[in-house]
Formats: C-alpha cells, sequence, structure tokens
C-alpha cells in the first residue's frame, strides 16, 4: 500500500477540558498518513494527479486554527473525515500529538485509523 505522509504538522488551536486551556492556544502535532496510489503520478509527474499534502496541509491549518474543541479525541475524528470525504481518501490513520501537556511526558494524545485499507 502506497501512502502520502505529512508529519509533525504543528497547529496552535484552543483544546482542552479545564478552564484555563479556553483562554490560551495550544500547539498541537499532527502526523499523518493517507493511502494513495502514488504509480498514477509518478507515471506523468503530474501534480495535478496527486494527493497534494501542501494543500491537504492548508486545509487543516484552516480548520483546526478555528476549531476550540475540549478533547483531541474530537478533533482527530473532525479531521480525519475531513481528509477523507474532501480528498477521497479511503483509509487515514492521524495521531494527534499534545506536547507538554503533562508533566513528565513528551507528548500525549491520540491515534485513530478510519476507513479500509486497500
Ligand atoms: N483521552 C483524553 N484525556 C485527556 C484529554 C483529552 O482530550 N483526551 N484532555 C485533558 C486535558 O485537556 C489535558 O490535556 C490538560 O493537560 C486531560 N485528559
Amino acid at each position: 500500500m502506497d501512502t502520502v505522509f505529512i508529519e509533525d504538522l504543528r497547529i496552535d488551536a484552543v483544546i482542552g477540558i479545564y478552564d484555563w486551556e479556553r483562554r490560551v492556544r495550544q500547539t498541537l502535532s499532527f502526523d499523518i498518513e493517507m493511502a494513495f496510489d502514488n504509480t498514477v503520478p509518478a507515471g506523468s509527474d503530474d501534480i495535478a494527479l496527486t494527493l497534494n499534502y501542501k494543500d491537504v496541509s492548508k486545509r487543516l491549518i484552516g480548520y483546526v486554527e478555528a476549531s476550540s474543541f475540549g478533547l483531541v479525541e474530537t478533533l482527530a475524528e473532525r479531521c480525519a473525515a475531513i481528509i477523507r470525504e474532501e480528498f477521497g481518501v479511503g483509509w487515514v490513520r492521524l495521531k494527534l500529538s499534545k506536547p507538554g501537556a503533562v508533566r513528565g511526558a513528551k507528548a500525549v494524545g491520540v491515534c485513530i485509523e478510519r476507513g479500509t485499507r486497500p
């Protein structure tokens, strides 16, 4: 299975369940793997035939910056749905990390897989 990936995409957002978290923006990190047949664009060297990681990144940046969910689970689910529905991706693995949220841990968060692997 081929993939297109986005690693450590950092986006600031309002996220969290505590009162103080509703008043600040925190940096989140996204690691994303998306199933895609890369032989098609490779055969023509045509950007239009790719799953364009810049387009996906820009869409997520806009969405996440405007979001204000309590749970990382909710945000991860919405982002996975955008990738699948708007970019025609059949399978996605999305890890959403909240760096520094827990003392002693480098990061905490969730990893979800949605859709069917080709
Ligand atoms: N499974 C989760 N656990 C926790 C979350 C979360 O979104 N999902 N959030 C928090 C707080 O917002 C935390 O990040 C503040 O440090 C706690 N646990």
